[in-house]
C-alpha cells in the first residue's frame, strides 16, 4: 500500500487540528506544527529538540507521555489565553513511545462559537430527559382519586393504609374503574415515591417481546438488539414500584418467569449470563376472575397468592352511581382545561340520562361519553344530543334490550348495539385481546378503537 508523503501528512495535521506537538517519552519535543510555535513567539527549528517545558508554558505533555494517562479537553493556559487541550498518550506497534498533544479550541471566541452550536442539543437531551424523568413519576395522588360512596371510600383507605407497607397489592375491578389510578396514588404516597414508578401493559406487548420488555437484553441477545443492550422494565423501577397491568392477559410460560423475579429478587437479561438484584415493590392489576383462571389452569397459583398479599376491589362504576354526578364534574374540569373550554356542565336531562344507563365501561366510558360531546357541541352546556347514540334511545330500551324480544329501533342503532356486544363477548371469553381480536376477526389496532368508542 502507497504511503502518504511526510509533507503531506504535516500538512493534514496542521488542516485537522491546527495546533500539535508530540514528545517522547522523556518530554523532548519531536515535531510540533508550524502555527504553534508561532503562536508561541518561536520557530520549529528552534523547539524541535528541546525539552516541552521549555517551549510550552503550562504544559503536561511530558506528564502523559510517562503515565500513558489521556487527558481530554482539558484547560491549558498559555500567554494568559485559556484553551482546551487534549493530550494522548502515543503507541507504535504497541509499546508506548511519548505523546501527542492537540490545543482544540485556541481561545474564548471559538469556544463559545462551538458551545452555541452544542448547547442547543444539550438543552434538547435535557428537557427529553426530564420527560423521561416525569413519565416514570407517579401521575395521581389519592386527592384525585373523586367519588364519595361508602364502596369507594373503603377501597380507598385500605389503598391509602397499604400505601406505608412493603407488601404486593392487587387491584381487581371491571375495566376502566381506576385500577390504574389507584396504583399511582399507592406509590406515590409511600417510602418508595421518589423512585420510579414504571406501568406494564401484559396485554399490549406482543407475547415474543414480554420478557425483554420486563428484564432487559444484552447487546447481541437477538436480531435489531440495541448496542450495548436495554434495560428491562423491572431494572427501571428499582426502588420504585412496578406496575403489572393486566396481569391475568400474561402468558403461562411468562408467568413463570416473573414468579422466579419475585422469589430471587433478581433479574437476569435475556442473553445474559449475570444476574442483578432488584428491590421493587408490585402492584398488578386485572379485570379478570383469577381465582376462576386458577382453578382453569390459566393462571399460575403460587404467582396469584405472591401478587395478592393485599387485595382491593375497585368498585365498578354501576355500584358507585352516585358518585356520577361528582366524577362528571372533576371530568370537565380537566376536560375545561386540555380545550380551553371552561364553565363545562352537564344538563340536567343529559345528567339523568347518565344516571340511568348501565356504564359496562365504567368511568372511562364516563371519560369517553363527555369527550366525545365537548368534542361536538358549541356552548358550554351538554345535551342530549351530545350523547352518543346508543344513550340517546330511550333508558329502558337498554336494559330490556338483551332479554326481551327484539324492538325495532333505527338499523344505525342496531348495528351499533350488536357490534357492542359482540366486542364485549369476545373480551369476556379471550385471555387476551390479540384473542379478542382474532375471534373478531379484526386487527388489534381496531380493537382498541372500537374499545375506546364503546367505552369497554
Ligand atoms: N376516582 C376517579 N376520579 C377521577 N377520575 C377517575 C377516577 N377513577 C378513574 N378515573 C379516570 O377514568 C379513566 C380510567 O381509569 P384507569 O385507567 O385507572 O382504569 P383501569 O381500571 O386501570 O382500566 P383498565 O383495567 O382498562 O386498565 C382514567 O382516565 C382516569 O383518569
Amino acid at each position: 500500500m502507497k504511503k502518504l508523503p511526510y509533507d503531506w501528512l504535516e500538512e493534514i495535521i496542521n488542516l485537522a487540528a491546527e495546533w500539535v506537538v508530540v514528545v517522547d517519552r522523556e518530554g523532548i519535543v519531536l515535531f510540533i506544527n508550524e502555527a504553534y510555535c508561532d503562536y508561541l513567539g518561536t520557530t520549529q527549528e528552534a523547539a524541535l529538540g528541546q525539552n516541552v517545558r521549555d517551549v510550552i508554558e503550562n504544559t503536561r505533555m511530558h506528564i502523559v507521555a510517562k503515565t500513558a494517562h489521556a487527558e481530554i479537553a482539558s484547560i491549558h493556559t498559555i500567554k494568559g489565553s485559556e484553551m482546551i487541550a487534549n493530550r494522548h498518550p502515543l503507541y507504535i506497534g504497541g509499546e508506548l513511545v511519548g505523546a501527542v498533544g492537540a490545543v482544540m479550541f485556541r481561545n474564548a471566541a471559538d469556544w463559545m462559537a462551538y458551545s452555541n452550536k452544542v448547547q442547543p442539543l444539550i438543552e434538547e437531551l435535557d428537557y427529553y430527559k426530564k420527560r423521561f424523568a416525569n413519565e416514570l413519576k407517579s401521575k395521581y395522588s389519592f386527592h384525585d382519586l373523586a367519588g364519595e360512596t361508602e364502596v369507594f371510600l373503603q377501597a380507598k383507605q385500605l389503598a391509602e393504609r397499604v400505601s406505608s407497607s412493603q407488601s404486593a397489592v392487587l387491584l381487581t375491578g371491571q375495566s376502566g374503574t381506576g385500577k390504574e389510578l389507584f396504583a399511582h396514588a399507592i406509590h406515590g404516597a409511600s417510602s418508595r415515591c421518589a423512585f420510579p414508578f414504571v406501568r406494564v401493559n401484559s396485554a399490549s406487548i406482543p407475547e415474543q417481546l414480554l420478557e425483554s420488555e420486563l428484564f432487559g437484553y444484552e447487546e447481541g441477545a437477538f436480531t435489531g438488539a440495541k448496542k450495548g443492550g436495554s434495560k428491562g422494565k423491572f431494572e427501571l423501577a428499582h426502588r420504585g414500584t412496578i406496575f403489572l397491568d393486566e396481569i391475568g392477559d400474561m402468558p403461562l410460560a411468562m408467568q413463570s418467569k416473573l414468579l422466579r423475579v419475585l422469589q430471587e429478587k433478581e433479574i437476569e437479561r435475556v442473553g445474559g449470563q449475570e444476574t442483578k438484584p432488584i428491590d421493587v415493590r408490585i402492584i398488578a392489576a386485572t379485570h379478570r376472575d383469577l381465582e376462576a383462571m386458577v382453578k382453569e389452569g390459566t393462571f399460575r397459583e403460587d404467582l396469584y397468592y405472591r401478587l395478592n398479599v393485599m387485595k382491593i376491589d375497585v368498585p365498578s362504576l354501576a355500584e358507585r352511581k352516585k358518585d356520577l354526578p361528582l366524577l362528571a364534574a372533576v371530568l370537565l374540569k380537566k376536560l375545561a382545561r386540555a380545550f380551553d373550554r371552561p364553565q363545562l356542565t352537564l344538563s340536567l336531562e343529559a345528567k339523568n340520562r347518565l344516571l340511568l344507563h348501565s356504564w359496562p365501561g365504567n368511568i372511562r366510558e364516563l371519560e369517553n361519553i363527555l369527550e366525545r360531546a365537548v368534542n361536538v357541541m358549541d356552548g358550554t352546556v351538554i345535551r342530549m344530543n351530545h350523547l352518543p347514540l346508543y344513550l340517546q334511545d330511550d333508558p329502558a330500551m337498554e336494559q330490556r334490550s338483551s332479554t326481551e324480544e327484539t324492538a325495532i329501533i333505527p338499523l344505525k342503532h342496531a348495528v351499533q348495539q350488536a357490534e357492542k356486544q359482540a366486542f364485549k363477548a369476545a373480551l369476556n371469553r379471550s385471555p387476551n385481546k390479540t384473542e379478542a381480536a382474532r375471534l373478531l376477526g379484526i386487527g388489534k389496532t381496531k380493537l382498541y378503537d372500537k374499545c375506546r368508542e364503546y367505552g369497554l
